[in-house]
């Protein structure tokens, strides 16, 4: 049983299906049983179009596992929602999930030829994906400080400049009341060329000095003031650099799957698991040799709770390398 409420989760599984060579049935809108018998992976150009403002994110988030096990590099060609809600925004993928993947071993690259935005989509990239012998398999349990905070605030279409100051402004304030000793450059921008429809929205990310990332990102609605968006994703922010943890509550269901397909053992130090990290793991043990633990770990000196996400990866090898 799987729930396809959405164009998105529909255009995911297509997209799937076509890497796959699978043989895909039961997928519609509002279908609730789908089953999905893969093939041989397919290198070489796949589009996918969610015809909304369905997330290109989601979109590669299906799609990148497979395609790192092709027998050649992959050109995923995205279309939908690049700034969406309820997923990762383009920025989010691109600064805070590549450069965590790319700890496993994940290789690959984005081209944003068009940004868009709820309701009407539009936007689209190409991402090239390269495939891989294998995973390796990552530690990330110390968090260090938080070194550089920083972020963009944009508008789009016929929205004004002035709601990206104002979405900058206000999280600038909310941070800097928890956080003094950081200069906070949070840019506010007018999309120009590379935008299709109105929209606005702010995503912030914090880097550590051991290599984390996270993030707190929101985006406009109508009827909802600027300033609200700005504290809505600064507050999201401090919330997961409040924590000891190495990765955000969104990453941390994101990384789940390439924990499975890893050769070894990654251990990931997080805040408070989530419903969505729960299903991944559950999903990700049934389809794979992987095991998982959580252990929660309580700081004596600090009231801070974290929890270890630890995984002996199953170790999925590319027959084609
Ligand atoms: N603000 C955000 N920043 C980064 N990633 C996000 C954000 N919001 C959601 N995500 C990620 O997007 C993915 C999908 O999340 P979400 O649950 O909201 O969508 P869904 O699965 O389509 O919906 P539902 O949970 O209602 O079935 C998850 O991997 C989640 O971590």
């Amino acid at each position: 049983m799987f729930p396809v409420f959405r164009p998105q989760h529909l255009s995911g599984l297509q997209l799937v299906s076509d890497l796959c060579s699978g043989s895909l049935q039961g997928a519609a809108i509002g279908s609730t049983d789908v089953s999905l018998s893969p093939g041989k992976i397919r290198a070489g150009n796949h589009t996918a179009d969610t015809q909304t403002a369905g997330s290109v994110c989601l979109l590669l988030q299906v799609a990148l596992p497979c395609a790192l096990f092709a027998d050649s590099s992959s050109q995923l060609c995205l279309k939908g929602g690049t700034n969406a809600e309820m997923a990762p925004q383009i920025d989010y993928t691109l600064k805070v999930f590549k450069p965590v993947v790319e700890k496993f071993g994940v290789s690959f690259d984005c081209d944003l030829r068009m940004r868009g935005y709820y309701p009407k989509g539009g936007g689209e990239v190409l991402v090239t994906v390269t495939p891989v012998k294998e995973l390796q398999p990552v530690t990330m349990t110390e968090r260090g400080n938080i070194t550089k905070i920083y972020g963009r605030a944009f508008v789009a279409g016929v929205l004004p400049y002035k709601l990206a100051k104002d979405m900058s402004t206000a999280a600038v304030r909310t941070i800097r009341r928890e956080i003094k000793e950081l200069y906070i450059n949070i840019q506010a921008l007018q999309e120009k060329e590379m935008a299709c429809g109105s929209g606005n929205g702010i995503i912030i990310i914090a880097e550590s000095s051991t290599g984390c990332v996270f993030a707190g990102s929101a985006l406009g609605k109508k009827g909802v003031y600027a300033d609200k968006v700005g504290i809505e994703a600064a507050e999201m922010l401090l919330r997961n650099i409040r924590h000891n943890g190495c990765v955000d509550e969104f990453l941390q269901d994101q990384v789940i799957i390439y924990m499975a397909l890893a050769k070894g053992r990654s251990r990931i130090r997080t805040g408070a698991v989530t419903l969505h990290t729960q299903t991944a793991i559950h999903v990700a043990e049934q389809l794979t040799q992987a095991k998982f633990t959580i252990t929660k770990c309580e700081d004596e000196l600090s009231s801070n709770v974290t929890f270890i996400i630890e995984c002996e990866g199953s170790g999925a090898t590319n027959t084609h390398l």
